[in-house]
């Protein structure tokens, strides 16, 4: 069955919009950041991990964004060209603002950190005006991801890719990506976050981030089918509850739940699970493969990221994911 259509005489697969940033990954794992003396560099931002982690997938795919008018800003455009993203619509920042820093401390394989220099960052700069329609209008999917909502301007950019997107027919998936320390209060997030997703045809979150865009509403068991069954009376045809190891549930407009397998991993650390399953998972649905098999590949591919030191880079090619399910099927990967 076919929850939703993807538009089939586009040259782009797929466009993100929103956060390009330097991820810096404590090189000591298994100590806390007081401790840890080096790190490696990666490019990262969650819509920046999916758009790569969809290109090593085999999609044709751009970003929108901005970064900052210096060498880590040149870093992370050249890496997203040499992973074959177009770049047209990443401009430069001319204001002097920085690019976004997240320092990340790996205590054990359940306890992980970020720690976020942000002040001042050159994605949530991104203007109205600097998105471009045309991207827009040869995509097949735009995903927007909920820290752009975050400040003005780039607030305003995204709903602006919103207003393209729907205008031009192009599936919109927001991740929902909540970053605390961007915003003021959850009240103020849940207000932007929920004018957003009505707006949406995907939508990806954990139960906490939904938790918090219902911290108006009286959902005090935290139903993910009550949760879920809001955004079919707006644009949703799939809304997907992520439970960390415990897997995920997508539920479709007809109130069904699906769940799909999840498979063991040798956690290294948990972040950027999210990002590996949900480009995971949209190339599934773009593939027509049916929701259970698409979030299995969106699970494996959740699985190699977290067995692996980065985000960005480790995102798996199909034949990756593939072998990994297979080798989980023969009982050669077992649990941290
Ligand atoms: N420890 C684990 N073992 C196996 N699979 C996992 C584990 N943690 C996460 N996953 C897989 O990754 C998917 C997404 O994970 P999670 O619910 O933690 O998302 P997230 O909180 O958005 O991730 P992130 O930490 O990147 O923000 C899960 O549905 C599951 O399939
Ligand atoms: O920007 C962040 O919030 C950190 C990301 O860069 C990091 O790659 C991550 O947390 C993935 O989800």
């Amino acid at each position: 069955m076919t929850y939703v259509s993807f538009p089939t005489n586009k040259p782009l697969d797929f466009v993100a919009i929103g956060r390009l940033c330097i991820d810096l990954n404590a090189n000591e794992i298994h100590r806390p950041m007081e401790e840890t003396m080096t790190f490696t560099k990666y490019v990262g931002g969650s819509p920046a991990n999916i758009t790569i982690g969809m290109s090593r997938l085999g999609l044709n795919t751009a970003f929108i964004g901005k970064v900052a008018n210096d060498q880590m800003g040149r870093f992370i455009t050249d890496y997203l060209q040499r992973n074959k993203i177009d770049t047209a619509g990443v401009v430069t920042d001319t204001t002097g603002a920085v690019t976004g820093l997240a320092f990340t401390e790996i205590k054990s394989p359940t306890d992980c950190s970020i720690l976020m220099y942000r002040d001042n960052a050159a994605d949530l700069k991104l203007t109205p005006n600097e998105v471009q329609e045309e991207l827009i209008a040869q995509a097949k999917v735009l995903l927007i991801s909920g820290t752009a909502l975050a400040k003005s301007p780039s607030r305003e950019a995204v709903f602006q890719a919103l207003n393209y997107a729907k205008k031009h027919g192009a599936v919109i998936v927001f991740d929902l990506d909540y970053r605390p320390y961007t915003w003021t209060s959850p009240e103020e997030t849940a207000v932007y976050y929920n004018l957003a997703a009505e707006k949406c045809d995907i939508i990806l979150g954990t139960r906490e981030e939904f938790d918090m865009m219902e911290c108006f509403e009286n959902n005090e068991s935290s139903d993910d089918k009550v949760t879920a069954s809001k955004w079919f009376n707006h644009s949703a045809k799939i809304v997907i509850i992520k439970h960390g190891k415990e897997g995920s549930i997508a539920y479709t407009q007809d109130d069904e739940g699906h769940r799909a397998k999840s498979f063991p991993a040798k956690v290294v650390k948990t972040f950027g699970a999210g990002d590996s399953y949900a480009a995971g998972f949209l190339y599934g649905v773009m593939q027509g493969w049916t929701l259970e098999k698409s979030m299995e590949f969106g699970s494996a591919a959740a699985c190699i990221v977290i067995s692996s030191h980065s985000c960005s880079d480790a995102m798996p090619t199909v034949n990756q994911v593939e072998d990994y399910i297979e080798r989980c099927n023969r009982n050669e990967i077992t649990a941290s």
